[in-house]
């Protein structure tokens, strides 16, 4: 009997295992070089080392199955981030500044994007205990190099933050990875249909229109601070001067710029967050952000900010 393979893995071999054993070698040593130190985690972890900090969502994204040598519920990892923050806060706990780097697979219960893949060959960095804008700068430019020695095409990075959408859906009964999933899929009419169950004044429904219309860039937000509550504005100003502080152009040959939509794909980020497109490629091939807020959930209470592609991705999209 032929067995096929399963929808949504690969096998890779000749020139694709080479290719991607080559990308990956690139990055790991960029990484390296800029003082990052290679941390290999285990495939297996429990569910809640996994969820904790980031919710139902990554939950929904993961494989977990009954462990037949009795070790209970385990799961698959679907993003190493969580576990980089599972070792932060436990085995790495003496340690006040942590610069770690990772690549491995990781599988998802679902693809991200339709007839996607369901595995992804992980390959990030997590930047831990730097505090204020400066892990976020430091990251972001680590970010623009890996594209440039990645090979994308006119390199774009997009900055936004979460706590944009946070201010403008507070006291909404839809839950937020609803409304981050229709901004991800830019569909303003699907998102005005919800808006009519929530009890939104007008400039908000207007606001996350223009969100999902892909109209959030830098001089729509600054235009809004004063208009949506303190949280909001925290989050505009802050996204704002990070944006300045890092200028247009990263390392020469990056464009970079605010983008109120950019979404994440798990729900753990709590500050800025970033998307890194090539010209031509079908979806973002770089994603990274803040997640203070899971390494509190996690028992330890620091700046985080990292950012994570996947090697497939870029061996077929760049
Ligand atoms: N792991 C996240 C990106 C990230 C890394 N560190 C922080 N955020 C993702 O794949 O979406």
């Amino acid at each position: 009997m032929k067995h096929k393979p399963i929808i949504g893995l690969d096998d890779a071999f000749g020139s694709r295992a080479k290719a991607l054993r080559n990308m990956q070698g690139k990055l790991l040593e960029l990484f390296e070089a800029a003082g990052y130190e290679e941390v290999i985690p285990p495939i297996l972890e429990r569910p809640d080392a996994l969820k904790s900090g980031a919710g139902r969502f990554l939950a929904d994204q993961t494989v977990v199955f009954s462990d037949p040598a009795g070790a209970g519920t385990l799961a698959i990892r679907s993003d190493m981030t969580p576990q980089i923050a599972r070792i932060a806060a436990t085995r790495l706990q003496a340690e006040a500044v942590l610069k770690l780097c990772y690549s491995g697979t990781v599988m998802l219960a679902r693809p991200d994007v339709r007839g996607g893949s369901r595995q992804q060959w992980q390959t990030g960095v997590e930047c831990l205990g730097v505090a204020g804008a400066a892990g976020d700068i430091e990251v972001l430019h680590l970010a623009a190099r890996s594209m440039l020695a990645a090979g994308f095409n006119k390199p774009v990075l997009q900055v936004g933050h979460i706590g944009l959408l946070k201010a403008l859906v507070a006291g909404c009964s839809t839950p937020l990875e609803k409304w981050t999933a229709l901004l991800a899929r830019r569909s303003p009419d699907d998102l005005l249909e919800i808006t009519r169950n929530e009890p939104l004044a007008q400039d908000r429904v207007d606001a996350l229109v223009a969100l999902a219309r892909g109209r959030g860039d830098q001089h729509w937000i600054a235009e809004n601070v004063g208009k949506f509550g303190a949280d909001f504005d925290q989050a505009a100003n802050e996204l704002l001067e990070l944006v300045q502080q890092v200028g247009e152009r990263v390392e020469g040959d990056v464009s970079l710029y605010a983008d109120a939509a950019v979404m994440p794909r798990f729900l753990y980020h709590s500050g800025i967050l970033f998307a890194g497109y090539a010209a031509g490629a079908s979806q973002a091939l770089l994603y990274g952000g803040r997640y203070d807020a899971m390494m509190k959930a996690h028992g330890r209470d620091m700046p985080a900010t990292g950012f994570s592609c996947d090697l497939w991705a870029l061996i077929d999209e760049v």
